[in-house]
């Protein structure tokens, strides 16, 4: 596998439950796996006990290390407290990102990781990570191939086929797409999966609720 960039048709949709289920599947296969958040909005500081919630406590969680400063600095450099869009989040703390100062971060992590790596976005696809950039542009700079997270929730086909066009009208490969099932979703996710599955050429398999890494993506990862 060795990089992967973890993109979302949409927010909360299960990037991270992914990410983390893919770290788990690779760690109890004796691979070596680093997980990345680099980018996080909606973070509480690291003393506030909601902290054990955020992306970088469930991917550090996941990798089987502790939530220290160090660690959580080396997992997610850059984060925001408000639950907005990171160009907005970011501004509310009169900061801004230097989009391409995340892109040569990522490049050296990619170039010095070792093992597997695994890159988790932010919100949805095209959601803004700098004022003059979007996740997109974020993942294409990268040039990784992109497991691409939908939710199994009304309107996810689209937004998962949006996201998945998206992706192939700008020369970026997706790997695989992954229905992580919503709560409370009006059909199964298999059908949601079903859905997408006829329209793209990529892999599409379903993660249940409280489930593990995908067995039919074994050999994709
Ligand atoms: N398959 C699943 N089984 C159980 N819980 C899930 C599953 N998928 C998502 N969730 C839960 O749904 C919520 C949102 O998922 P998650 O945090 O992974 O979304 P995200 O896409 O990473 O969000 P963000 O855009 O904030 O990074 C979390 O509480 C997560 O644990
Ligand atoms: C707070 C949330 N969980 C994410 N960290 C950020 C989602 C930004 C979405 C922006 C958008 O696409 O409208
Ligand atoms: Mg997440």
């Amino acid at each position: 596998m060795s990089a992967l960039f973890v993109a979302g048709a949409g927010t909360e949709i299960g990037k991270t439950y992914v990410t983390a289920a893919l770290v788990r599947f690779l760690r109890a296969r004796r691979r070596a796996v680093t997980a990345l958040k680099p980018l996080a909005s909606g973070v509480p500081p690291l003393d506030d006990p909601a902290f054990a919630e955020s992306d970088t406590a469930r991917l550090l969680a996941a990798l089987g290390q502790a939530v220290t400063p160090e660690a959580v600095d080396a997992c997610s450099p850059w984060r925001f407290r408000a639950p907005l869009a990171p160009d907005l989040a970011a501004a509310r703390e009169g900061r801004s990102l230097d989009w391409r100062d995340l892109v040569a971060w990522c490049r050296d992590r990619i170039a010095t990781s070792g093992g597997d790596l695994v890159i988790e976005g932010v919100g949805g696809l095209m959601s803004p990570i700098a004022p003059e950039a979007t996740g997109l542009d974020w993942a294409k700079a990268l040039g990784l191939p992109v497991l691409l997270v939908s939710g199994s929730y009304l309107g996810a086909i689209s937004h998962a086929l949006t996201a998945a066009e998206t992706l192939r009208f700008h020369g970026i490969a997706m790997m695989a797409v992954i229905v992580s099932e919503s709560e409370g979703a009006p059909t199964p996710p298999e059908t949601v999966a079903d859905a997408i599955a006829r329209r793209v050429s990529a892999p599409v398999a379903v993660l249940k609720r409280g489930g593990s890494f995908p067995d039919a993506l074994a050999d994709f990862v």
